[in-house]
């Protein structure tokens, strides 16, 4: 695997090497060794999610969660493609509130690492988008806490206009302007 940086620290993109022989291709998606080797720390998934998307320019996002459950995720694509983006949260970051974004597509090779204390949305750019997740913690309803997408303090420049939003996805609440 490649781990490739952004301009948020933790934040990387996981690319694998696949081996291609006459039958096709096998990939190695994830491996804790090599994430630890890397600096990502100890990432050892908990859960397996599946995101399955109808409309193109869905946009699911952006969503965290506090400590003590705050969770890593590595975000892949199986079907369609994706604008997936990671928004800094970590008091005292010298990337506090910057967002970075990258493109994932159903070859599945790309995948998006984001560590605690970041949020995580995107958006679909293709109809019938399955988004894979492996999940840093185990699932708890109530701990989900959410930034506005179309915050001006965040200003993320996504690729296209949501055609489809969850009504818990408009209403988060805003950053003040004085954050
Ligand atoms: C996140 C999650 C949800 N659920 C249940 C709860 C709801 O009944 C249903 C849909 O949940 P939610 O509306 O929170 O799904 P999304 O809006 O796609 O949220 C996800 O999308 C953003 C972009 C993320 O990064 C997170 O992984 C996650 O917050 O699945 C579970 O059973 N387990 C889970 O881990």
């Amino acid at each position: 695997m490649r781990f490739v940086p952004t301009a948020i620290a933790g934040v990387t993109i996981v690319e694998t090497e696949p081996r291609l022989d006459g039958r096709g291709a096998f990939a190695r998606l994830y491996c804790p060794l090599e994430f630890a080797a890397a600096g990502l720390g100890d990432f050892r998934p908990a859960q397996v999610n599946l995101s399955r998307n109808t409309a193109r320019h869905t946009l699911r996002g952006l969503h965290y969660q506090d400590p003590p459950r705050a969770e890593a995720k590595l975000v892949r694509v199986t079907r369609g493609r994706i604008f997936d983006v990671a928004v800094d949260l970590r008091p005292g970051s010298p990337t506090l509130y910057r967002w970075t974004g990258t493109v994932l597509d159903e070859d599945g090779l790309r995948a998006l690492f984001i560590p605690e204390g970041c949020a995580h949305g995107f958006i679909t750019l293709a109809p019938e988008t399955d988004v894979l997740y492996q999940m840093g913690r185990n699932f708890e309803p109530g701990w989900g806490r959410g930034l506005r997408y179309d915050d001006p303090r965040l200003a993320i420049a996504w690729p296209a206009v949501p055609a489809v939003v969850d009504d818990k996805d408009r209403n988060w609440p805003l950053l003040g302007a004085d954050v």
